[in-house]
């Protein structure tokens, strides 16, 4: 069956990563753009990881299992495979989600391919049959989508935030309607 796309609010959620390499870097780097609330745990983190200082906490040791008592979410990205084993078990003991970057099938949750432009994001999966082409796509699009796409979207938004508070229906004002018709006419352009 195909992943299911589910997107989160993370505030409030306490999230760890463990690992500090290619992989853990690449899920920080991705998270970090919606949350502040992130700790990474590793006896050696990468050169790009440890440019997160100021946005990751970083604890630069082995994993323990305690560490799991102040984490909402978890990211099992170490090169152990056991580790990442005995990780997701103690996180399901727990109910705490997990992702384990080396096994599918302990994964309560998927990372996707992300194009993102400030509130417009689109996540891209395979649904695990081959995350190097959600990657290709995702570099697609992101060339692709215009810079300004997510000003339009903050421009749309407060128009509808206004009628909205007004008592109004986005669905029926003619000026909503008229700035989601120039944005998809944007879009179209760069994709024709
Ligand atoms: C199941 C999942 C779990 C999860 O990690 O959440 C998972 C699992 C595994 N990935 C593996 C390999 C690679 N993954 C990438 C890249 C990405 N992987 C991501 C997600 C996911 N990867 C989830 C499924 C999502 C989906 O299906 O779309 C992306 C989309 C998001 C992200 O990581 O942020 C990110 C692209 C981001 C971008 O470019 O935008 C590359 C390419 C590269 O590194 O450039 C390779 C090498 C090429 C290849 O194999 O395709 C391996 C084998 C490891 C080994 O060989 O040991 C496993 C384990 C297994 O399959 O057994
Ligand atoms: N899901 C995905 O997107 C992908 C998953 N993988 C898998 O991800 C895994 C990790 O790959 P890389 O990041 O490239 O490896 P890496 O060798 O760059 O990093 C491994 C990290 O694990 C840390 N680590 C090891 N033991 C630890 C412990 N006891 N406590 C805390 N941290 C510990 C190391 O310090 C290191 O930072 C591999 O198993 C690989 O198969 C690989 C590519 C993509």
């Amino acid at each position: 069956m195909p992943f299911f796309p589910i997107f989160i609010n993370l505030d409030g959620y306490r999230i760890l990563i463990v690992g500090g390499g290619h992989v853990a870097c690449r899920k920080a780097q991705q998270l970090a753009e919606y949350t502040r609330n992130i700790t990474a745990v590793s006896p050696v983190f990468t050169g790009d990881f440890q440019k997160l200082k100021d946005r990751i906490s970083l604890k630069q040791r082995a994993f323990s299992y305690d560490d799991l008592l102040n984490a909402d979410l978890v990211i099992a990205a170490t090169d152990d495979g056991e580790l990442n084993s005995g990780i997701y078990r103690r996180c399901h003991e727990s109910g705490i989600p997990v992702n384990v970057v080396d096994c599918p099938e302990n994964c309560d949750f998927y990372f996707p391919a992300l194009v993102k432009r400030d509130d417009l994001v689109i996540g891209i999966t395979s649904s695990g049959s081959a995350p190097g082409v959600s990657g290709t796509l995702r570099k697609i699009l992101d060339d692709r989508l215009p810079r300004h796409a997510g000003e339009l979207l903050s421009e749309i938004g407060k128009l509808r935030k206004k009628i909205l508070a007004e008592g109004g229906r986005p669905a029926e004002n003619q000026e909503y309607s008229a700035l989601i018709e120039h944005f998809a006419e944007e879009i179209e352009g760069v994709f024709k």
